[in-house]
């Protein structure tokens, strides 16, 4: 069995992406190759019928739990809650044995309920961890479907990790002008590149990125709220590529620096941050120096659901400066930056 995130938590993807981007492809990929353990597999459509069960290659060590009533997004806290209730009970009693549970979403649910299920209900987060939401982005449709659907944005922006698929389909500049729109809407989420679902796992599984981990990948592309290096501004927007054409896409990345902050202050700052924005923040990861104490203080949340931990030590005093990157819906920059300055400058 590979490496699952420990041995008490069950883990759980969640692979998301619009209709058609090839979630179930990549899944049977999977299954064709992943000998060495049980996956259950939850996946859902709309309608009675659940068409998708049916294209997938499945032999008796899988067992696919089917939730044909609606889409999850809608019934999040009854249907799914239920279903992973009742696998727990199975599993607990070994009647059922598998190693880890994939949800397969329909390409029009938004992730968010789906993830806030994972931290509100008490059996379920005692007993699951969930591991990373992995977004499929089909790379022939993917701009017209952002430019209509805002679901698809919306998946895009809660994604740990993006596969491209159908870039067979597309040439290199098709190809990164698409990056680039998804970059700008996700800049933390690394972006792999399959044919026809062949990935390795170690690229969308056991990723561990809803653990309170110590790291923070920041690429450049961010709007920066840093008065540790601008103390004047305190506030820049990174240039942004040219773009070509006239879209907007409401949902992109920031990043709030500073150095070290008094806990009291930032805590505040946070959760009038969270009380006030939170429906627009659909990830957040922050990894804090907090004056007095030589751990790291993790923060990470989706919308309004918060966790907070403290991690390892800092090495050195050089080290510390605190960052948290927000994948949001566009927010009032000059006020959070006036905020923001506010809480650093009491200190
Ligand atoms: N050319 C090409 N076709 C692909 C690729 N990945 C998937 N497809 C095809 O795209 C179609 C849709 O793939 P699915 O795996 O069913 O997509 P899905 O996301 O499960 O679709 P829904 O369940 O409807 O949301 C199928 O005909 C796949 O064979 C790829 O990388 N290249």
């Amino acid at each position: 069995m590979t490496d699952p995130i420990s041995s008490s938590l069950l883990p759980v993807t969640l692979l998301t992406g619009f209709l058609g981007s090839g979630k179930t492809t990549l899944i049977n990929y999977l299954l064709k190759h992943n000998h060495d353990e049980k996956v259950i597999i939850i996946e859902n459509e709309f309608g009675p019928i659940n068409i998708d069960s049916s294209l997938l290659n499945v032999n008796t060590e899988i067992k696919i739990v089917e939730m044909t009533n609606g889409c999850i997004c809608c019934t999040v806290q009854g249907e799914l809650t239920e279903a992973l209730h009742k696998l727990h009970a199975k599993r607990s009693v070994g009647e059922l044995q598998f190693d880890r549970l994939i949800i397969e979403t329909t390409g029009l649910a938004d992730p968010a309920p789906i993830i806030q299920t994972f931290f509100i209900d008490d059996l379920i987060r005692e007993t699951i961890q969930l591991d990373a939401v992995i977004t499929l982005v089909d790379a022939q449709h993917i701009l017209k479907q952002l430019n209509e659907h805002r679901v698809a944005l919306s998946q895009i922006g809660f994604a740990d990790r993006i596969i491209l698929t159908k870039t067979d389909c597309i040439n290199d500049e098709q190809k990164a002008e698409v990056i680039n729109r998804i970059h700008k809407i996700n800049h933390k989420a690394a972006i792999f590149e399959t044919e026809k679902g062949q990935i390795p796992k170690s690229h969308w599984l056991d990723i561990h990125a809803f653990e309170l981990s110590d790291e923070l990948t920041i690429n450049k592309g961010f709007f920066v709220i840093n008065p540790t290096q601008i103390f004047e501004a305190g506030f820049k927007s990174l240039p942004r590529q040219k773009q070509t054409t006239s879209w907007d896409d409401n949902i992109c990345s920031y990043l709030f620096e500073a150095g070290e902050l008094d806990l009291k202050k930032i805590g505040s700052f946070m959760e009038s941050l969270v009380e006030q924005y939170g429906n627009d923040m659909l990830r957040y990861k922050g990894v804090l120096a907090i004056k007095g104490n030589d751990q790291r203080l993790i923060v990470q949340g989706v919308h309004k659901v918060v966790g907070f931990d403290y991690g390892s030590p800092w090495q050195n005093l050089s080290e510390r400066i605190s960052k948290l990157v927000i994948i949001s819906r566009k927010l009032p920059f000059d006020e959070l930056n006036q905020a923001f300055l506010k809480t650093i400058s009491d200190q």
